[in-house]
């Protein structure tokens, strides 16, 4: 799906590579964490599978593509398959979440019916019915990021790059974005996430790649951060993401098991489908279902504990319960007609 082979990337001016000599195959379906120190290169590595970057030396293969093969003319209709979210969250400030979400798809000439149902279909999986007339000032840090997370599946790309896309955002918030993004991967899209959060790598146990000055340093299955990245004292601080309870009562830990079982979760929707409401419910009771208290002691939604710099604190864990569970996933009456079909990130 996505493969380095022997890339090298060096930047005009610069006498160190970014990147030196990488060799890296990423499967479909995979959830990949970039970890590394800053300016080890993770953000080099997207923007080069986006073709944003051309390698100096070495050849890149995304989707099948010899990326040196596609013309500049092509490679709008390239990224059609590839969705992005940034840790600045990016969205258009004058448009409504609804146009924010539905720009690009009027942008590469989708038709009005398609944007008309696509739209208020992904906004219900992440978690933001209802909210489409609302303008990104009006949002939280992890609703914008959720606008962001729609607006980078609505097009059902076959891979989803995330650069930092918790890096803005409170643990518990965070840990409401990763449930989403585990759900995105559940469907079948490929997820890249360059990230510097120990939490929740630890947390999710996938595969790590560690870039490390622009080599990689360790490649590993089904991993944690490395005790190599973590700062000094990193383990004592008093807010660390993955601290057990807050994280884990607002995301509950997801092994292999569990997605295993859990059966693709983006069927396509009908007009009152239970799966994708029971997802859009769910997305916002993984975050909501905690409470959270201000340094005032008021208490206030996840969601709005989502802005950068606000200092707040977890409390109560909400009793355990499988991702399974806790999605809906386990719908009475076993799996429905149609589970196959995928809505996001075709793996056909
Ligand atoms: N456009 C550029 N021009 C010149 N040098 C660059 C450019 N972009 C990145 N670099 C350099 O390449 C190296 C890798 O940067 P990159 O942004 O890929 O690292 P990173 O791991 O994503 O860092 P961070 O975690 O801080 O985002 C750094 O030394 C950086 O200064």
């Amino acid at each position: 799906m996505i493969r380095f082979d022997s890339v090298t990337k060096t930047y005009p001016g610069q006498s160190r590579p970014a990147l030196n000599d990488i060799g890296v195959e990423i499967l479909r379906g995979e959830f990949v964490f970039l970890v590394g120190a800053s300016g080890s290169g993770k953000s080099s590595f997207l923007r080069l599978i986006l073709k944003e970057e051309k390698p100096s030396k070495g050849k890149i293969h995304v989707l099948g593509q010899d990326l040196g093969s596609i013309s500049s003319r092509k490679v709008p209709y390239f990224r059609r398959h590839l969705g992005v979210v940034f840790q600045d969250f990016r969205l258009l400030p004058n448009k409504n979440v609804y146009e924010n979400v539905a720009f690009t798809l009027r942008v590469i000439g989708k038709s009005r019916g398609f944007i008309q149902s696509a739209v208020p279909e992904t906004l219900k999986l992440v978690g933001l019915d209802g909210k489409g007339k609302r303008m990104p000032h009006e949002l939280s840090g992890g609703e914008q990021q959720r606008v962001a997370i729609a607006r980078a599946i609505v097009n059902k790309p076959q891979i989803l790059l995330a650069d930092e896309p918790t890096g803005n955002l409170d643990p518990v918030t965070s840990a409401g974005i990763m449930t989403l993004l585990e759900r995105i991967n559940a469907g079948g899209t490929t997820v890249v996430m360059a990230t510097h959060e120990a939490g929740i790598v630890d947390e999710m146990q996938r595969r790590v790649i560690e870039l490390s000055a622009g080599d990689i340093v360790r490649d590993e299955r089904s991993a944690g951060y490395g005790a190599a990245l973590r700062e000094p004292g990193d383990d004592e601080t008093a807010e660390p993401i993955v601290a057990a309870e807050p994280m884990t009562s607002a995301a509950p830990k997801v092994n292999a098991e569990v997605m295993r079982e859990a059966p693709p979760l983006y069927v396509e929707p009908e007009e009152r489908d239970e799966v994708t409401d029971a997802a859009a419910a769910i997305t916002a009771a993984a975050t909501a279902s905690v409470p959270i208290t201000r340094a005032d002691g008021d208490d206030a939604d996840a969601e709005g504990a989502g802005r950068t710099g606000t200092k707040k604190t977890a409390t109560a864990a909400s009793p355990h319960l499988t991702l399974a569970e806790r999605l809906g996933l386990r719908a009475p009456g076993g799996p429905r007609e149609g589970d196959d079909d995928q809505e996001v990130g075709p793996t056909k």
